[in-house]
């Protein structure tokens, strides 16, 4: 029998933002889950310093069972070692954490799980959790990369907002789910966070969690690069016509679009139609039948890069005009 894939949180946030501690937080909180933590960085914290040396990873097992895993470079190398070593008995874990640099985009690392074969079958995505800084987040979301950070997230977690106001806290949040509106926001204190909040998400799986979850905003208009817009409507559309509407959207803008969801009221399907991708990967499937009494509706979710919002939603349009 296949072994069931491990799954695997890809920590993101700008510089400074608070990911070593809420990792600190992860691996001292008495969850009972024993963790594998990836560090993917080179850093002058002591755990760094003390783990890595001239070999490019170096794995180390902490008092509580945890693993931790410093590499420089290939992190396929580090998830193949790791995955040799579990197999081997002789390190034990049941889900892993990786921790991306302040400056990365967590895009190339979110597809190395979902594009590396040998890799998708022994560990899931689970999700893209970004950390912000509420002290300097007007700063860092002046950064594309940092507005790209929240864009890709499945949870966004706020730090130190013990040093901020009431108000600076309420205009962040909306400023940050106009960016994503899929995602949820909770406050992290000095890395402590409710963990279920943020360990079984399912964030890249189609059955049952594709359907877009639409977060309030308050009113106004985003001025930020990364931003989520939705497409809806209550007519069935065609499948060939989604298709190459589809196509049209990913050929020119397919790099754009960092995390899209959908769920389709298909002409002539008694059947929901759920898909999901991240820049040019995607999936679709067919979901369960639409309740009889139920308003059909299809909700399309897409996060992303400057997109020409008025001329997607023209198109969108023209498909069940
Ligand atoms: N006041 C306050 N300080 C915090 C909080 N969370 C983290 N910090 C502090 O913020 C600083 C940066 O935290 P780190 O956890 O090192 O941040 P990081 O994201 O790992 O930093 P880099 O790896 O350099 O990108 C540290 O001095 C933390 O003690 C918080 O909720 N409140």
């Amino acid at each position: 029998m296949p072994a069931t894939p491990i799954p695997v949180t890809v920590l993101s946030g700008f510089l400074g933002s608070g990911k070593t501690t809420l990792l600190r937080h992860m691996l001292r909180a008495e969850h009972g889950l024993r963790l594998a933590v990836i560090e993917n960085e080179y850093s002058d914290t002591p755990i760094d310093s003390r783990l890595l040396g001239d070999a490019p990873v170096k794995v180390m097992t902490l008092a509580n069972g945890c693993v931790c895993c410093s590499i420089l470079g290939e992190l396929e190398k580090a998830l193949l070692l790791l995955l040799e070593k579990r197999d081997a008995g002789e390190l034990q874990f049941d889900r892993l954490v990786i921790e991306c640099t302040g400056l990365a985009d967590p895009a190339p690392v979110a597809q190395t799980f979902l594009a590396t074969p040998e890799l998708c079958e022994r560990y899931r995505l689970d999700g893209i959790i970004t950390l912000v800084d509420a002290v300097n987040a007007g700063r860092h979301l002046q950064e594309p990369i940092a507005q790209a950070q929240v864009g890709f997230a499945d949870r966004i977690l706020l730090s130190k907002t013990d040093l901020v106001d009431a108000a600076t806290l309420e205009a962040l949040s909306a400023r940050l789910q106009r960016i994503n509106r899929q995602a949820p926001i909770h406050v992290v204190e000095h890395g402590a966070v409710d963990l279920g909040e943020l360990f079984g998400v399912h964030g890249f799986e189609l059955n049952g969690n594709a359907t877009p979850r639409l977060r309030p905003v308050a009113a106004g208009k985003s001025s930020d690069r990364i931003a989520t817009l939705v497409l809806t409507t209550t007519t069935p559309i065609d499948l060939q016509r989604l298709s190459g509407f589809m196509e049209t959207l990913l050929h020119d803008h397919g790099n754009a679009l960092l995390r899209y969801k959908g769920v389709l009221d298909i002409a002539g399907e008694s059947r929901r139609m759920v898909f999901q991708g991240v820049l040019q990967l995607y999936g679709f499937d067919w979901d369960e039948e639409w309740g009889v009494d139920e308003a059909r509706e299809s909700v399309i979710v897409f996060i992303g890069d400057s997109l020409p919002n008025e001329a997607i939603q023209e198109s969108f349009a023209a498909l069940t005009a």
